[in-house]
């Protein structure tokens, strides 16, 4: 009931080749689910098809309700509309999703306007302006009035971030589909980035699907994690019960990588 994004038995082929087999998950109101596995395993694909988006020549089977409309087999049209207000995605690159050529502001204003007309409400400029001055407040871009203006260019990688979660904001989703939006930060911008997402996912009781193949990431930006290895879930849980008390012998070692590397960085300092 309420589920946001349910996805019942996926499966994705290309070429005849199986990419991903078999994959169940829910993501409702208010709840962060991760989806970890190493490169390749299928993640992003899983992303992809939850919002009708998969590669050319890529067919997938099983069931994918998404605000309770189905995607797989739907026209583009029917799910077009559901993109940009049941759910919207940030991806590892903010670049890809802003407008080399334009400043941010009137990025970030073109797609509040966008979602106003969507809802049939009139915005002004001035309303328009106060929204993009507020959603840039929300994602803690300093100075927003100077940096509305800004070209993305002009910006840090940890603020492009942020003005590509406004954007998303913007949209109002209530599922946001996060593909590793904190790997091209460092570290500190890292964890800033994390604890805004946290904090925006609580406040507006969105989903968050949010895709890493770093568990201390997804171990510090959700509460459930589904394993996908090859295409394939071989465990999921609460966050505590994978990490703590892996099952799989593919979790096992993840897990086990991951202490080693926090060991040595501990011995290293
Ligand atoms: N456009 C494509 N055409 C053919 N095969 C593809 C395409 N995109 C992805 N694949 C294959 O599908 C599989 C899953 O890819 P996917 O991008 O979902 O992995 P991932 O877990 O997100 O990896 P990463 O962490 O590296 O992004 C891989 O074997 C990949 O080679």
């Amino acid at each position: 009931m309420g589920d946001l994004l349910t996805i019942d038995d996926l499966s994705i082929r290309h070429a005849g080749r199986p990419l991903v087999s078999g994959v169940s998950l829910s993501v409702t109101a208010g709840e962060r689910l991760g989806l970890i596995g190493e490169s390749g395993s299928g993640k992003s694909l899983t992303a992809l098809a939850a919002i009708g988006l998969l590669p050319e020549g890529m067919t997938a089977s099983g069931s994918v309700r998404l605000a309770g409309r189905e995607v797989i087999g739907a026209a583009d049209r029917d799910v077009v509309g559901l993109r940009g207000t049941a759910v919207a995605t940030i991806f590892q690159e903010p670049l890809t999703a802003l407008d080399p050529l334009m400043r941010i502001g009137d990025q970030i204003a073109e797609v509040a306007r966008r979602r106003a007309r969507r809802d049939g409400r009139s915005l002004s400029r001035a309303g328009v302006a106060a929204e993009v001055t507020a959603l840039m407040a929300r994602v803690a871009l300093p100075d927003p009035a100077r940096l509305s203006r800004a070209y993305p260019h002009e910006m840090s990688g940890g603020q492009r971030q942020r003005a590509a979660i406004a954007m998303a904001l913007a949209c109002r989703p209530r599922l946001l589909i996060a593909d590793e939006p904190t790997t091209a930060l460092d570290v500190t911008t890292q964890a800033e980035v994390l604890k805004l997402l946290e904090t925006l996912v609580r406040e507006e009781n969105m989903g968050l699907l949010f895709i890493s193949h770093d568990l201390p990431v997804v171990g510090a930006a959700v509460d459930r994690v589904v394993v996908l290895r090859a295409g394939e879930m071989v465990e999921e849980g609460t966050v505590a019960e994978v990490f703590g008390r892996p099952r799989h012998p593919y979790t096992i070692g993840l897990v086990e990588a991951a202490r080693a590397f926090d060991r040595a960085i501990g011995a290293a300092l």
